[in-house]
């Protein structure tokens, strides 16, 4: 059985795309076949009876300044919460679901994108012309409006999302990121989870590879 680690995402969530960047960044360093997987956060919310951390105004304060500090620690450019937060991502995560479908080599610069124009540069995922904006140096113009166009109405997209999103609650997530690790020890499989950006370093010791920090092409240059 070979090593695999999925990560559950959703736009809406910055710590996703810290731990998204990282998984990025250690998957040639460990070698590992690694899925991204969009979820829809606010059905992982309701199915564990949880709440975003920022419906707290104590830890949504200390949320601000975290994401900020961790930006910055994982080289990722968020700069604020978002003018507009939060933002309803259903829309962003179909299309995402449809990109993994249909472009499977895009699903990765496309979500990136997403979280660029949300986290960096505060501009609302949920609103069609910001999609466009983005996602058009990632799929082009063409495939851009045909993937948006299709991916509102396409009902086996809308099921995918379902379905992932039930995967998730059915393995036990209760947030994002949530990073499902399958390995095999003594001839039997082990599946473990981990919720945060800032478990990365745990993965790397239950995998038995090396971890250098946040930037490991940065690490080998020292
Ligand atoms: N400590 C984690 C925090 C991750 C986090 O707060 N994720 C939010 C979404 S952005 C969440 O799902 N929180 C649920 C919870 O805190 O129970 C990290 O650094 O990544």
């Amino acid at each position: 059985m070979p090593e695999k680690v999925t990560l559950f995402f959703d736009s809406i969530s910055p710590y996703s795309w810290f731990a998204f960047e990282i998984l990025c960044r250690y998957q040639p360093v460990w070698g590992v076949e690694v899925d991204f997987v969009p979820f829809l956060l606010s059905g992982i919310m309701q199915a564990s009876e949880n709440q975003p951390p920022g419906f707290n105004r104590f830890k949504g304060r200390y949320m601000a300044s975290d994401l900020v500090r961790n930006g910055k620690l994982f080289g990722v450019p968020l700069t604020r919460i978002p003018r507009e937060f939060p933002v309803n991502t259903l829309r962003a995560q179909r299309l995402l679901t449809y990109v993994k479908a249909h472009e499977p080599s895009k699903l990765a610069p496309a979500s990136l994108a997403l979280w660029r124009a949300y986290w960096g540069d505060s501009n609302s995922i949920d609103k069609e012309d910001v999609l466009v904006q983005y996602l058009t140096p990632v799929l082009g113009a063409e495939m851009t409006q045909a993937f948006i166009a299709a991916s509102f109405t396409d009902a086996t997209t809308k099921q995918k999302l379902i379905q992932e999103t039930k995967r998730a609650t059915d393995i036990g997530a209760f947030g994002a990121p949530w990073i499902v690790v399958e390995r095999e020890v003594d001839g039997k499989p082990v599946v473990e989870s981990f919720f945060g950006s800032d478990r990365l370093e745990n993965i790397a010791l239950m995998l038995g590879k090396p971890y250098y920090g946040p930037n490991p092409g940065a690490a080998s240059k020292l």
